[in-house]
């Protein structure tokens, strides 16, 4: 009876309990997880600085994953939280690691290009993670040799462009699902540990201080895997160990002891500072006896940008028409080899040692104009020096003293500039005039006030900048490749119709209409010089064969188009390789991701409307930039498309200007070869905001490529050169 009673009291609880149990299983984990995610993700929020462009989708109260409002950044499967796509959002403070642990779903994590920065964060114990990206930031610190251990799942690791240091941790070589290892751009030491990856299929170690033996684990690696580390040797590099006794010795006593190392090192700095010393001397004395030689020309020499850049005075006032004084050197060279030519009647004289017009849209002058004009130095290219000069009449012109130009003589010279002083073409920059002499030859062309695309997108940031929105960018991409395309028809049977396309052969017209500048001189540069004075040799085709043709200079618009896309510097401007963005892995990877829009600018991506075409543009620039020429995008076709985004855009931005349809529309009909004649020039010359940018001085040699920060100067204003 008590156990009838006892069960008969008992029963409708136990149904309870089974009725509440089964709700929980039924309702629990939407409830729980939901909740616990949106918690998780808005606590991690609070740790970050800058988290303002979340704020209107990260609301409290709602479900991080809910179709088309799921929140901003959030990669999202059946309702969970699989991944956290945070790049280029000026993200900096903390990552509340508890936080993301609390996500239970998560597997991609991705924080790129913000302003992280400290020690990297304790993702050791988030086992399940399969992709990290932290590129891009300032992280920086040692990290500790076991902090992979617990993180099997990981297949895909970017740490590049940090400032990490310190050994490579041996238990990233013990993962054995790795796929994708990025961890160039930064200061890791020391040898690199025995990877035992056989699922490594991309790996980057390049720029770091790494030394001693590539080992057997990543032979297969290409010498650009890990270039930029003076101490390593032996699989791809060329660079045969067993003559790397120094450095090997070097090598091994680092590993003893730091103190034997340091003092190393430092008996190598000074020997190589002592052997640099005597060999600038050396080479300070040879240049000086071969000057000699040439009292008259060789003034023009003596002007080194370093040595002009003194002359010129410095204004603060970017808004200003700058300020110069006469380089006299530049002045005294032209005088007396106009003199002693007795041809200085300044007014185009065709005659030997004097400047030949080869348009005379802006004027007939001749050297005794140039003789009088106020210079300054503009920059110190692969292809020479370049000098801005404004003459008495107020034409400013840009005059160039090439290099390594003594292939052609005097008349195959003149037949091969006049074919390039016909040209007309609304985004190309025809030479006005030349100079010739056997040993030195001088182009001049029209000076653009706005500059060049290089300086606009990675110099001081002023008001041009600002003015680079999408809309403006997609203009300069659709000039660059109309400009490129028409010399493509022009010189179709030229190996190199261009052949040195780069941001600063961009110059930018008033209103941002483009100018392609410095093209078709790959006949006329000496052989030995081209690879390292054209930039369509960076391509991979030439890299590798030497092989080049005009799809290097669809590889060199790739590069731009990504530059512009991305607002990376390329780290194929550079020849050292130290430094940058290597835009075209870095696309190539993300488009494979499916994440390609993080890569995008921030002061473009923030024009949400239009991601869709910034995308399809990133994968024109990135088929532009396939490594295999066979498979990169005909020039006919690169032209295609990106009049084809233009043209949205054109409709989306609102900006129905009727010319520029018209502009479009042909193009569009006809093919991309339009030779139809126009003003060589759509620039004013009364009107100077912006006179000149130049980065040749200072450690900045972007044409050389050889360094990656440092000051230039432009029309006499200091600028910091930032690398973005
Ligand atoms: N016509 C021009 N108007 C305004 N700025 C110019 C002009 N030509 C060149 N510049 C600027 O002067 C600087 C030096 O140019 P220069 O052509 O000597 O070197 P580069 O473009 O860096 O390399 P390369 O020698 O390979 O062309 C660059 O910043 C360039 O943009």
């Amino acid at each position: 009876m008590a156990g009838a009673l006892l069960d008969h009291l008992l029963r409708p609880n136990l149904l309870l309990c089974i009725d509440l149990i089964l709700l929980s299983v039924i309702f629990c984990p939407v409830l729980t997880y939901s909740i616990t995610d949106t918690e998780a993700l808005l606590k991690l929020k609070k740790s970050f600085t800058g988290a303002e462009a979340l704020d209107s989708s990260w609301v409290p109260d709602t479900a991080p994953c809910t179709g088309k409002a799921t929140w901003k950044g959030l990669v999202c499967y059946n309702g969970i939280v699989t991944g956290l796509r945070l790049g280029g959002l000026g993200l900096s403070g903390k990552i509340d690691v508890e936080a993301l642990g609390e996500i239970k779903g998560l597997r991609t994590i991705s924080f790129v290009n913000n302003s992280f920065s400290g020690s990297i964060p304790d993702f050791q114990n988030m086992g399940a993670l399969k992709a990290v990206y932290l590129a891009g930031n300032q992280f920086s610190g040692e990290i500790a040799a076991d902090y992979f251990e617990n993180m099997d799942s990981l297949k895909k690791l970017w740490l590049n462009d940090n400032k990490f240091m310190g050994a490579i941790p041996s238990s990233l070589a013990e993962l054995t699902h790795l796929v994708e290892l990025h961890l160039e751009n930064n200061q890791f030491s020391g040898s690199i540990p025995d990877f035992n990856t056989p699922s490594l299929a991309s790996l980057n170690l390049s720029n770091n201080k790494l030394e001693g033996e590539i080992p057997d684990g990543l032979s297969k690696f290409n010498a650009s895997s890990f270039a930029g580390n003076a101490g390593l040797c032996g699989g791809k590099l060329g660079k045969d160990c067993d003559n790397q006794g120094s450095n090997q010795a070097i090598g091994s006593l680092n590993k003893k002891s730091g103190d034997d190392d340091d003092n190393s090192k430092k008996i190598i700095a000074s020997t190589i500072t002592i052997g640099v010393v005597l060999l600038s001397l050396v080479i300070w004395l040879i240049v000086r006896s071969k000057r000699k030689g040439d009292e008259d020309f060789n003034k023009l020499r003596k002007v080194t940008p370093d040595e002009a850049s003194l002359e010129v005075h410095v204004t603060t006032s970017l808004n200003k028409k700058a300020e110069v004084t006469t380089a006299d050197s530049v002045k005294k060279a032209v005088h007396s080899l106009s003199r002693s030519r007795g041809s200085s009647n300044g007014k185009g004289n065709c005659g030997m040692g004097e400047l030949v017009m080869l348009n005379q849209e802006k004027g007939v002058f001749g050297l005794p104009d140039l003789m009088k004009a106020s210079a300054e130095v503009l920059g110190n290219g692969g292809l020479g020096s370049s000098y801005k000069a404004v003459m008495v009449n107020g034409v400013s012109v840009v005059v160039k003293r090439m290099k390594d130009m003594n292939t052609k003589g005097k008349q195959e010279f003149d037949a091969e500039m006049r074919r390039l002083g016909k040209l007309r073409h609304w985004n190309v920059l025809t030479p006005l005039a030349y100079h010739y002499r056997k040993d030195d030859k001088l182009i001049v062309c029209e000076f653009i006030p706005k500059g060049s695309l290089l300086y606009l997108l990675h110099g001081d940031r002023g008001p041009s900048h600002l003015e680079l929105n999408w809309p403006n960018r997609v203009k300069i991409v659709q000039g660059i490749a109309k400009g490129l395309a028409f010399l493509h028809a022009e010189f179709a049977s030229s190996k190199l119709p261009h052949g040195n396309l780069k941001s600063s052969n961009v110059l930018l017209g008033p209103d941002y209409e483009p100018l392609i500048s410095d093209f078709g001189f790959s006949t006329l540069i000496n052989s030995a010089n081209l690879s390292h004075s054209l930039f369509a040799y960076k391509c991979p085709e030439a890299v590798q064969f030497g092989q080049v043709s005009p799809k290097s200079d669809v590889y060199c618009l790739g590069i731009v188009i990504l530059e512009i896309l991305t607002g990376k510097f390329p780290t194929q401007y550079l020849h050292n390789g130290k430094g940058g963005t290597d835009v075209v892995q870095w696309v190539a990877s993300a488009i494979s991701e499916g994440s390609g829009i993080e890569l995008l600018d921030p002061e473009i991506a923030s024009s949400r409307s239009s991601l869709g075409e910034m995308e399809q543009l990133l994968h024109v620039g990135s088929a532009c930039t396939e490594s295999d020429p066979e498979r990169r995008l005909e020039m006919t076709e690169a032209v295609r498309r990106i009049e084809e985004i233009a043209v949205l855009v054109l409709n989306q931005g609102g900006q129905k200007d009727d010319a520029r349809a018209m502009q479009l529309l042909p193009s569009l009909r006809d093919g991309y070869a339009d030779s139809t004649p126009v003003p060589a020039t759509q620039t004013d010359h009364t009107v100077s905001l912006k006179d000149g940018v130049g980065a040749g001085d200072g450690e900045v040699d972007l044409a050389a490529g050889s360094v990656i920060s440092g000051s230039g100067h432009q029309n006499g204003d200091n600028f910091a050169f930032p690398i973005s």
